[in-house]
This record gives structure tokens, sequence and C-alpha cells, in this order.
């Protein structure tokens, strides 16, 4: 057994491979899709552009978009058997519900079989539309009603809060939720990504990938952080305590949910427009005390950031949701219906030229011993 050998837990700052989709410089916190700033996609394009831009690698002209919006459209349809799974699963956790959900529609679709970037885009483009319907069937199976079907006249944004809540969105809800979706649209080899290349690197299909991916996103230090963000807000209560609970955390070496990143080592880009988004609702709904109790945190945790240590994207995303009357477990299952276009794409990527992700681990166990029979132990 070999000792000087480097191990990299975690796989920290290890390329694993090349990637033309999103660049991230963490030393300067700095995300681009494609060569296009976050600053530019988030302030001046859709979320529908923006997976057309990711899927395909450039933005897509009106007549590329009109077309590519209506294949979205199209998909926004569920076979009647995922209606009775959710039926029964209901009451478990909305990620499990649809990690579930997405496995049976592998089993229910059979063109989610095909292999092949074709495939992989057609399978990608479907999954788009449907993981939206599945997270507002549950939420109103759940709750005793009758699932509200799509809209065909209404963008995704507006569509998903509309099957979601039963009534038209305002205009500025709809463009808040068509932000938040492109502001998480895509992020490199993060877990979750990482995690589906490894299901494609076996040449398994983009369902197995998706429900890797699904699985991987839900835990705290992933995609649940926006959830355990408005956990602590509540438990904070008023901001003049937020100072004492960060105090109280990292006396006991705990982490501060919606901080720190294994990238970025300054705030992340896409933080501001979550902070501005908070604000503003906040401000708009006469309930300012949830941003002034972020901010509180923000302020509180300046001493503990000598590493760079700094808001992350989803330490404002929670509060928006929570203003939006949109239950706490909803919000990382939101985060995947940004996400879909980021883990298609890598997935496309990842079956160019495919080859099975396979590290090692280095053996620190027993040396070879004699094996002793049952009645001897
Ligand atoms: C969309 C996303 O997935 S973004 C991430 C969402 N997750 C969260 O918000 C959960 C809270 N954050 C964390 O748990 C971590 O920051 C992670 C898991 C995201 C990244 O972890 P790592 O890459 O292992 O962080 P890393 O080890 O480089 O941390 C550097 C230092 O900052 C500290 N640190 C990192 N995150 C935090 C935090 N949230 N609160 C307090 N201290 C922290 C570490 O303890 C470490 O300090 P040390 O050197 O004194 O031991
Ligand atoms: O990149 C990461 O490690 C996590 C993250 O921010 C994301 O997936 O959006």
């Amino acid at each position: 057994m070999s000792t000087d050998v480097k191990i990299n837990r975690g796989l920290k700052g290890i390329y694993f491979e090349r990637s033309g989709v999103s660049h991230i410089d963490g030393a300067k916190g700095e995300l681009s899709y494609r060569g296009y700033s976050i600053h530019d996609l988030a302030t001046r394009s859709t979320f529908e552009e923006v997976c057309y831009l990711l899927i395909f690698g450039d933005l897509p002209s009106a007549i590329e978009l009109a077309d590519f919006d209506a294949r979205l459209k199209t998909a926004r349809s569920l076979p009647p058997a995922i209606y009775d799974i959710i039926e029964s699963t209901k009451a478990g956790h909305p990620m499990d519900v649809l990690r579930t959900a997405v496995s049976a529609l592998a089993a229910l679709e059979p063109q989610s079989q095909n292999v092949g970037e074709d495939a992989f885009i057609e399978n990608g483009i479907r999954l788009t539309a449907q993981v939206p319907m599945i997270i507002a069937a549950h939420e109103h199976i759940r709750n005793g009603r009758a699932p509200v079907p799509a809209d065909p006249s209404l963008s995704h944004a507006a569509n998903w809060l509309y099957m979601l809540k039963g009534e038209l969105p305002s205009d500025d809800a709809a463009r808040l939720a068509d932000v938040d979706f492109i502001l998480h649209a895509e992020h490199g080899a993060n877990a979750s990504a990482f995690a589906a290349r490894v299901t494609v690197g076996t040449e398994a299909n983009l369902h197995g990938a998706m429900v890797t991916a699904l699985a991987t996103l839900a835990g705290p230090a992933h995609g649940g952080a926006a959830e355990d963000v408005m956990k602590m807000v509540q438990e904070i209560g008023t901001p003049d305590k937020a100072a004492a609970y960060v105090k109280a955390k990292r006396a006991a070496r705990e982490a501060v949910t919606g901080f720190g990143h294994r990238v970025y080592r300054a705030e992340d880009p896409r933080a501001r427009h979550m902070r501005e988004g908070v604000r503003k609702l906040g401000e708009e709904m006469g309930a300012p005390v949830w941003y002034e109790i972020l901010q509180g945190v923000v302020e509180a945790m300046k001493p503990y950031s000598r590493h760079g240590l700094n808001v992350n994207v989803d330490f404002y995303s929670g509060v928006i949701y929570q203003l939006h009357g949109i239950p706490m477990d909803l919000y990382v299952p939101i985060f995947a219906i940004g996400r879909m276009p980021g883990w298609v794409i890598q997935c496309i990527e990842q079956q160019r030229g495919n080859i099975l992700i396979r590290p090692l681990t280095l053996y620190n166990g027993p040396e070879l011993r004699d094996y002793v029979d049952m009645s001897d132990r």
C-alpha cells in the first residue's frame, strides 16, 4: 500500500473534463454561459432563450426561439399513470416524489430508452417541460385538489406559477421566476451535474442520469440550501438577533447555510439578482423584515470571511419563494426546474466521445488475512 499518493478528497480543484458550456471565475466571482455574462442573461434574456443557448450553443433567432418554444409547449403532458404514482407517494418530500415520477417516466415512455445526441435533446426538452408539471400536480394532489392543466399561451415560468397557484401570475412574479430559472440553469461540474455525467459515462439513458442528478441535488450542501436558509431566517425571527445566531453557529463550528461555495472565493455573482429581488418584493409586500434579517446575517458573517466566504445563489432565493407563498419543501424542486437545461447539456457533452468515469480509492483496510470458518469465529 503506497503512502505517498496524493489524494484529492472531494475532487477539490481537479479538472476531469473540458466543457464549452459555462465558465466560472471563482476568484473574481464571475459566471458566463456560452460566453455571455450571467448579468446580461439575467437582465436581458428569458429562460427559453437560455435553454436554447445552453443546449445549442448560440442565442436563438426569433424563428429558432419560436420553434424551440413550440417544442417545449408540445411536451407539456404527462402519462395518466404519473398522476397515480404522485397520488400514492403524495405524503413524501416533493423531491422524492419528483425523482420517483421521473424514474417512472423512463418506464412509461419508450422513447426515454433512446441514447445519442438527438435523443438526449428530444428527451431533455420533454423532461424540462414535464418536471414543473409533476411538482405542481403533487402540490395540488397532496392538498386534495385536481392538478391545474398547463396553459399553452404562457411562458415556461408563467405557466409554472399558473399550474402551481391556479391563477395567472403578475408580470413581475413571472419575471422573477424566469430570472430565478436563468440563474440556476447551469453551473459546470457541480455535484448533481457531475453525478449525471457519471451515469451517462456508463452509456445509460438521459432519464437515468436525471434521476441521479435529482437525488444529488436534494442534499442541504447543494440544492437544499434555500430551504435551510428560510428555516434559519424563521429561527432568527428579528434582525437584531442575527448577530447572536451567527456567533453561536461559529462557536459550535457549524456551517451557516447559504454561505460558502466550492469554487467561489468572492460573492457568487448570481446572488446579487436574488438579493435585489428579495429587497424589492419585501418592500412591495410590506414585509421588509426578511431582507433585514438576511442582511443582518451577512453583516455578522463579515469577520469570518477571510477565506472569501460569502453568500451563494441560494442565500436569497428561499425568501423570494416564501414571499410568493410557496411551501418550503418546494424550494429544491424549483432549483431542479431551472437546472434542467444545464443537466441536459452536461449529459450531451459527456456522451460526445464518452469515457467511463471511474477514479480510484487508496486502500487503507486490513492486510490480506486468512479466512476463518463460521464455527471458529
Ligand atoms: C447551489 C449550491 O449548491 S451552492 C452551495 C449551497 N450549500 C450551502 O449553502 C451549505 C453551506 N455551505 C457549505 O456547507 C460549504 O460552503 C460547501 C459544502 C458549499 C462548500 O464546502 P467546501 O468547498 O468544502 O468549503 P471549504 O472547505 O473550501 O471552506 C473553506 C473554509 O470556509 C468555511 N466554511 C465553508 N462554508 C461555510 C459556511 N457555510 N459557514 C461557515 N463556514 C464555512 C470552512 O469551514 C472552511 O474553514 P476552515 O478552513 O477554517 O476550516
Ligand atoms: O457549483 C456548485 O458546486 C454548486 C452550485 O453553485 C450550483 O450547482 O449552482
